[in-house]
């Protein structure tokens, strides 16, 4: 994977953005930097701004104010090429990738890198199996995308995001529909890849495992920005989320020796 952004320059910086339809302003001056090689969580209630926030990342949204950019380039000066050979994404719908076998949708995640009409070379070949294989999914090449599992679809989008070579992984929400053993192992394969990360989640415990830093965002504005251990406070959890729960040390600790914060949520409160 690209790192090339020297560590004193955000990968990402996110400028004064503001983003709405119509009338109505749904994120408002957003400001927020990715430093390279991190692996950061959005985090929020529903309707709070997270995907409308990555649209504006991914080019999907274009901000009415402000400016995102990308290694100190504003990403709508890049062509869409450049920026695709730059920035995966991998969102929670998978969209039909209709008849195509595993092999081929994962394939797809050349397209940035080559023209019109080239076809596939027996290096690509070779990187595509070298994905397959580590997402697990040799067994499953030959056959159609769109018969295997939750779990399996979204290893296979993320093995196209690896034959991508991003610099940068945008995931929205990739695990809300998989079982538990599946979203611990979507986030622990995106985490191997060593690339920068910035992942939306609905699970602050799983947050709270992956993620070196946690941005908060309700109402379309960040609240909070930090560690996890800086992020998951009970007055935040109340104040942002309106749950009442016990935050405590996770039995295990960070690969990088920190501590991680553990939410217990009690019920029947208001
Ligand atoms: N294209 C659109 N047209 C109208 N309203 C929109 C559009 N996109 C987003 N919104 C509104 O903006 C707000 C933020 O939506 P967004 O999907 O970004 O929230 P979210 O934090 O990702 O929510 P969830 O956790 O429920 O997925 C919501 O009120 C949503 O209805």
């Amino acid at each position: 994977m690209h790192t090339q952004t020297p560590l004193n320059i955000p990968l990402l910086n996110v400028k004064n953005v503001s983003w709405g339809i119509g009338n109505k302003t749904i994120l408002k001056k957003i400001n927020l930097k990715i430093t390279t090689g991190k692996f950061v969580g959005l985090i929020g209630p529903n309707g709070a701004g997270k995907s409308s926030l990555l649209r504006c990342l991914y080019r999907f949204n274009k901000p009415s104010d402000g400016v995102v950019e990308f290694n100190n380039t504003d990403i709508w000066q890049l062509k869409s090429d450049e920026y695709a050979k730059k920035v995966a994404v991998v969102l929670q719908e998978t969209p039909s990738q209709f008849n195509l076998s595993v092999f081929d949708v994962i394939a797809l995640g050349l397209t940035p890198h080559k023209s019109l009409f080239s076809s596939v070379t027996n290096i690509d070949k070779q990187k595509i199996t070298q994905a397959i294989n580590t997402v697990g999914l040799a067994d499953h090449s030959g056959q159609s995308f769109e018969s295997l599992s939750g779990g399996e679809k979204q290893r296979a989008l993320i093995a196209r995001a690896i034959v991508q070579q991003p610099q940068l992984l945008i995931m929205d929400e990739p695990t809300s529909h998989l079982d538990v053993k599946y979203q611990i192992q979507v986030m622990e394969l995106a985490k191997s890849l060593g690339v920068t990360v910035f992942a939306s989640f609905h699970d602050l415990n799983l947050a709270s495992a992956m993620c070196d830093e946690l941005v908060v965002i309700k109402n379309g504005e960040i609240t909070h920005t930090g560690t996890p251990s800086e992020v998951l406070t009970e007055n935040m959890l109340g104040d942002v989320f309106g749950v009442c729960a016990q935050v405590n040390n996770h039995p295990q600790i960070s690969k990088s020796g920190n501590s991680i914060p553990h939410i217990t949520y009690f019920y029947g409160y208001e």
